[in-house]
């Protein structure tokens, strides 16, 4: 299901086929059951508490942390100059707005330093993090990529998805900003354009590796947001 040839399949026949479409497609059901997660309908419908939010929150904070880590690895990996500049601003933003948001929430909803600092992180967290120090340890940068585009595109899609109430608590609008601005928006379209071209130049080993990375990490984020507090 994974193979370049299987790709070759599903492309024949159709116009402007895409890598990104096929992987996605793949990795279904559980792309579609991830992007209408009733976690993110509760959030933007304003029916999460808070102590449910913060708690989201803390969990994800524990896959933000790699994931720094990892984009830090893209940049490293990456083939030039243009790459670099724009995963480079895009961890500008994440060290600095998304990571504000994080902390302001930890603050507003009285998140306990010991859970700040030392979290229980909950066994899919564990594995989400597991992943990602695996993908920067060892993934070319393909892979590196196909982890991005799963875990940026399915935001995206999320939050443009819901529809969000009026008077929805500032932290949990400022959330949903984050993964529906129009600077998202452009760097998950400049995200899939650069895995649909660089999947194109691998061999048929690294061609399935970077698509099984791509179908575990939809995995992973269903998991991931089945185990967090309900929606
Ligand atoms: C689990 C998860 N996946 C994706 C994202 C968006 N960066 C996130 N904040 N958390």
């Amino acid at each position: 299901m994974t193979t370049r040839s299987d790709w070759n399949t599903w492309a024949a026949g159709r116009e402007s086929a895409r890598i990104t479409d096929w992987l996605r497609e793949i990795s279904e059901p559980d792309w579609s059951a991830t992007v209408n997660h009733p976690l993110f309908d509760a959030l933007a419908e304003g029916r999460l508490s808070k102590g449910d939010f913060a708690a989201y929150m803390v969990q994800d904070y524990g896959f933000v942390d790699p994931f720094t880590a990892l984009l830090g690895h893209a940049i490293g990996q990456a083939p030039s100059m243009d790459d670099r500049v724009v995963l480079g601003q895009f961890m500008g933003m994440l060290t600095s707005d998304e990571n504000s948001t994080f902390q302001r929430t930890f603050e507003a909803f009285d998140v306990p330093r010991a859970q700040r600092e030392a979290p229980d992180y909950l066994p899919e967290t564990r594995a989400f993090r597991e992943l990602l120090h695996d993908t920067g340890r060892g993934g070319r940068y393909a892979e590196i990529l196909a982890v991005l585009v799963v875990t940026e595109w399915l935001y995206l899609e999320w939050a443009l998805r819901v529809t969000r109430v009026d008077g929805l608590h500032p932290l949990m609008a400022e959330w949903i900003d984050l993964h529906d601005n129009h600077a998202f928006q452009e760097f998950v379209t400049w995200l899939r354009r650069r895995l649909d071209e660089e999947a194109e130049t691998l061999d048929d080993a690294s061609f399935a590796r970077m698509a099984e990375r791509f179908c575990d990490t939809v995995v992973l984020e269903r998991r991931f947001h089945d185990a967090v507090p309900p929606g």
